[in-house]
């Protein structure tokens, strides 16, 4: 089913939680949140599934209004599936009473029911707590048990409230590629929440990023990091620096750009003018080299070992801000580096 917000508004107190937020999920899709906390992401999510009224625009399901102005059907209404955060289990009834109920009260055979909570429940890896209490689990059982439920009722449309955030790393990969499988397997529409940009970046057709009540930019994982449409997403989504620069010539896509004593083309919006910009340079656009051949001289500030890489800053005269250099071996603090650029994108005006 696709999901369509049509100029959101939500309203507690004074706070406009969320402001004018229109987007389209379409039918299939794995459509994931990102923001930092406070930024709106849950309130989304409880206005969508109906847990929450709206103060101003509409949401539709399907095509089919289930939220507008003196217009609110229940939660059970939408035919949405929830996980969240909260796991909100039965307490009174075991693992696998849980994740049976929605097979049981949509009326399956008890042969079914069995079977299919038997499936969901390896899935999650719980196998051998099916006979447990919720209130026996730890956090991030308690967040499997939810996500088998989720699984086990077939629903849709489902929307998840960060339902990794209290697992294992190992788990958290683990889960992930359950994601993916069971969202390729069912081609229900998924509509994921998180704060944690890697794991939005591995799930996700597309990302919303949400900022302050306010959706900046939805698009997919690569258009996002390579092309954000302002600072905040620039900043907010992977690594890099955002360097004030001169812009001399654009056509087509592609400006020339001075950067201290450097010239270089970097992408562009279409419309982009010659003036000053800022332009982003993620690490993977900058590369160091010897003095020859050398666009750029710059002295390391600062570095830090990554696993694999030291990530530098390197401050280069003429620049207003350091550039983050990813370097093969440790460098020693205001070591001189000669750097050469590949690209990079001019932040939209
Ligand atoms: N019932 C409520 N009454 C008043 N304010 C609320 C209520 N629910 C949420 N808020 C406020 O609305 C803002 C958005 O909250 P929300 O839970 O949607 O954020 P979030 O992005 O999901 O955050 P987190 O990642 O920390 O869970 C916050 O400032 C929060 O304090």
């Amino acid at each position: 089913m696709s999901i369509k917000l049509d100029q959101v508004v939500k309203v507690f107190g004074t706070q406009r939680v969320l402001d004018d937020v229109s987007l389209t999920i379409a039918e299939g899709e794995f459509f994931v949140v990102l923001g930092p906390s406070g930024c709106g992401k849950s309130t989304l999510l409880r206005l969508i599934s109906g847990l929450e009224p709206l103060d101003g625009g509409r949401i539709l399901i399907n095509g089919r209004e289930v939220a507008a102005s003196g217009l609110h059907l229940a939660p059970e209404q939408r035919g949405v599936g929830v996980v969240f955060q909260s796991y909100a289990l039965w307490p009174h009834m075991t693992v696998a009473g849980n994740v049976a109920f929605p097979l049981e009260t949509a009326g399956r055979s008890r042969s079914e029911v069995t079977r299919r909570t038997e499936e969901c429940l390896a899935t999650v890896e719980l196998t051998r707590f099916a006979d447990r209490k919720p209130a026996d689990l730890s956090g991030g059982q308690r967040q499997r048990v939810a996500l088998a439920r989720c699984l086990a009722q077939g629903a849709s449309t489902i929307l998840m409230d960060e339902p990794l955030a209290n697992l294992d790393p190992h788990l958290r990969g683990a889960m992930e590629e359950e994601l993916s499988a069971f969202h390729k397997a069912s081609a229900a529409t998924t509509l994921f929440i998180t704060h944690d940009q890697r794991e939005a970046m591995a799930l996700a057709d597309r990302i919303a990023i949400l900022w302050d009540g306010r959706l900046l930019q939805a698009d997919a994982p690569e258009v996002i990091y390579r092309r954000p449409r302002n600072r905040h997403v620039a900043g907010f989504i992977g690594q890099g620096s955002i360097v004030t620069v001169r812009v001399t010539a654009a056509e087509a896509g592609t400006a020339h750009v001075r950067l201290g004593k450097a010239g270089q083309d970097v992408a562009c919006v279409a419309d982009t003018q010659p003036g000053t910009a800022a332009l982003l340079l993620r690490p993977e656009d900058i590369e160091a080299c010897g003095d020859e051949g050398a666009q750029l001289c710059g002295r390391v500030e600062r570095s830090v070992y990554r696993g694999g890489f030291h990530e530098a800053d390197v401050a280069v005269e003429g620049l207003d801000a350091p550039l983050m250099v990813r370097l093969a071996g440790r460098p020693a603090a205001g070591e001189r580096i000669g750097l050469r650029l590949r690209s990079g994108w001019l932040l939209p005006a």
